[in-house]
């Protein structure tokens, strides 16, 4: 673990860190907000999961978080959104390869050694992050459009190991957005079966425990007819009888000032599934 960069930020420590991610066979960075209250005691973790294009930096210089962490005692880790560098597989186009990861598990030959950010965020980055920051057990996930997608299809495959999920804009059907079949097709192969155990609207119906959706979602949105369409894990959702709050915000688009503008709202939602 290196230290790249460390600021104050309101009474705690916005720091990024390197490692060698093993799941992933290269270096990772990674944000980690510590509130004041992590000098004298364990916090609670919120772990944050981009879209694409982005890196550890997009939440953690753009959507103004820290001050509600400082408010509510949580740590954030911002995770990068794929395995990078010089010897890592890359596709042309911003939605495949680098940058775009969807947190699940390649199986293609192409990609299967490198892109395993399921593992990289279930299992390897918490032990991390619980090794070397003061840290609770208790953790709760959020994030935005890819990522977005990413925190509501891992909480629906851990049951257990979190204690709320939000998401701002997800891609919520991914089987169903030319952004997720591109890339499922390339990481996962033809067979749209397969593709049903990284789908979050797939998975609802077979969730083995009822953890509350939170969705935040632009009604001017450029995204939110071709890509996102959360109308499908809304049906999904009131099929399987699944608790959803899927809130649509006039007038806001797809970009970090719309996360910027509830990121509050969310992370006190955190904060009382996490101090509860
Ligand atoms: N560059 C592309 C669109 C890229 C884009 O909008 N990325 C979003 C996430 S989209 C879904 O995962 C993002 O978060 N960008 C980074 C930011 O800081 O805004 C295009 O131009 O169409």
């Amino acid at each position: 673990m290196q230290k790249i960069e460390s600021h104050a930020c309101f009474g705690g420590r916005q720091e990024v860190w390197s490692h060698t991610a093993t799941t992933l066979g290269c270096p990772m960075r990674f944000g980690v907000y510590l509130p004041p209250q992590a000098e004298r005691e364990d916090c609670p973790v919120l772990y944050w999961l981009s879209g694409l294009t982005c890196t550890e930096q997009n939440f953690i210089t753009k959507a103004g978080a820290q001050q509600y962490a400082a408010e509510h005692g949580l740590i954030l880790v911002a995770a990068d959104t794929s395995p990078r560098g010089e010897g890592v597989p890359d596709a042309e186009g911003y939605d495949l390869g680098q940058g775009a990861g969807f947190y699940l598990n390649a199986t293609r030959p192409k990609w299967a050694a490198n892109f395993r950010m399921y593992d990289y965020v279930v299992d390897e980055l918490p032990a991390l992050v619980d090794a070397h920051f003061p840290t609770t057990s208790a953790r709760a996930i959020s994030g935005h459009s890819m990522g977005g997608h990413g925190a509501l299809m891992i909480a629906l495959k851990n049951p257990g190991r979190y204690r709320s999920v939000s998401a701002f804009s997800p891609i919520a059907a991914p089987s169903h957005s030319p952004w997720g079949e591109k890339a499922f097709t390339a990481y996962l192969g033809e067979d749209r079966e397969a593709w049903k155990a990284w789908d979050a609207t797939a998975l609802v119906g077979g969730a083995r425990e009822k953890l509350p959706l939170l969705i935040d979602q632009g009604g001017e949105d450029e995204f939110l007819l071709p890509q996102l369409k959360p109308e499908l894990l809304r049906v999904a959702c009131e099929v399987a009888k699944h608790p959803l709050e899927l809130r649509i915000r006039p007038g806001y688009d797809h970009s970090y000032y719309f996360i910027a503008s509830y990121i509050g709202e969310h992370i006190a939602h955190h904060a009382r599934a996490l101090h509860g």
